[in-house]
């Protein structure tokens, strides 16, 4: 499928080494997974959680995205970590803390899979566009809870404090056509907030927004998904066009706005990706 097409409307986390939650995630209609070996799992269980992973993962996730993140190539498990996640049943490997290609390079030489990167550190962003050029990159994963405490930024809900920062990646993804999906929501029975982040991020161009609890799903999957008008909208809109394209126009008016090629093009999109998710849906 498509890159630009394929929905990661909602990307959760599952600590690699909770067997329950990694049952549960069959269950859920998410369209991708990070199953994690770093910050969500204790040291002590570290290298047990590479063994439940790998078992869980041979038991397959259906047509979800699957991600596995490693601990970063400096710490001691890095290197076991990848070695072994590259041999796993997984769609991608996600490394951490990304600052530099250079890390990039490293993991290239041990695996052929897909490489994503947490962006999550000030120097991850003032290197973003390197980083999403890197040949071997497929996508970048807003770290906001590392970001805030090198930061030594505060919580807001407009979360200007770090707009620089996600603007930079956002930019750098967007530049090497390359998935970027956001930060997670760490309030995860604050609907409301959840939902208003969701939206900001979508707004910005997101696409989508990783979780930390099943009960954050649905509502990423309805922010990132095209709405009803959006996609009555650019029906109207294709329609519109080529009924003037027909009679030799370039421009068509819609709604009182105006449809140029390019509107078109976007309007495809939407159409596409609403069809992606209804195909991943009716699977
Ligand atoms: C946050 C949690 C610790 C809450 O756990 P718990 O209290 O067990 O939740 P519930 O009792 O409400 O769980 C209800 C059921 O849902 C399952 N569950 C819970 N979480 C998940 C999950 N993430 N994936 C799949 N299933 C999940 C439970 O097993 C229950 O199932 P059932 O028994 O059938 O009722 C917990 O949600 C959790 O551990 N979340 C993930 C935390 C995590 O991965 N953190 C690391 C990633 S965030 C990060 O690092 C961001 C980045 O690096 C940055 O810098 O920003
Ligand atoms: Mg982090």
């Amino acid at each position: 499928m498509d890159m630009r097409v394929r929905p990661y409307r909602s990307v959760l986390y599952i600590p690699g080494s909770k067997e329950r939650a990694l049952e549960k995630a069959r269950t859920l209609p998410v369209d991708a997974i990070i199953f994690d070996l770093e910050d969500a799992v204790a040291p002590a269980e570290k290298v047990a959680a590479r063994d439940t992973l790998r078992a869980a993962l041979a038991q397959g996730y259906g047509k979800r995205t699957t991600l596995v993140r490693i601990n970063g190539l400096e710490t001691e498990w890095g290197a076991d970590d990848l070695a072994a996640a590259a041999q796993m049943d997984c769609d991608a490997i996600l490394l951490p803390k990304v600052e530099s290609t250079a890390q990039l390079d490293a993991a290239a030489a041990v695996t052929d899979k897909p490489l994503w990167a947490m962006m999550e550190t000030p120097r991850a962003m003032l290197n973003a566009a390197a980083i999403a050029a890197h040949p071997r990159l497929a996508g970048m994963v807003m770290g906001t809870n590392d970001l805030a405490k090198e930061l030594q930024s505060r919580f807001r809900t407009d979360r200007l404090p770090m707009l620089t920062g996600i603007g930079l990646c956002l930019l750098a993804a967007k530049a090497e056509g390359v998935v970027i999906v956001d930060g997670v929501y760490n309030a995860f029975k604050d609907d409301d907030g959840l939902r208003a982040e969701c939206e900001q991020g979508r707004d910005m161009g997101m696409d989508g927004k990783t979780l930390i609890h099943p009960a954050q799903v649905d509502i990423a999957n309805a922010a990132f998904a095209p709405s009803e008008v959006e996609i009555d909208l650019a029906r109207r809109q294709i329609a519109a066009f080529e009924e003037a394209a027909a009679q030799g126009q370039g421009v068509a008016v819609v709604d009182g706005k105006i449809v140029e090629n390019l509107h078109v093009a976007t309007a495809r999109e939407i159409l596409a990706k609403a069809e992606a998710i209804e195909t991943l849906a009716a699977e």
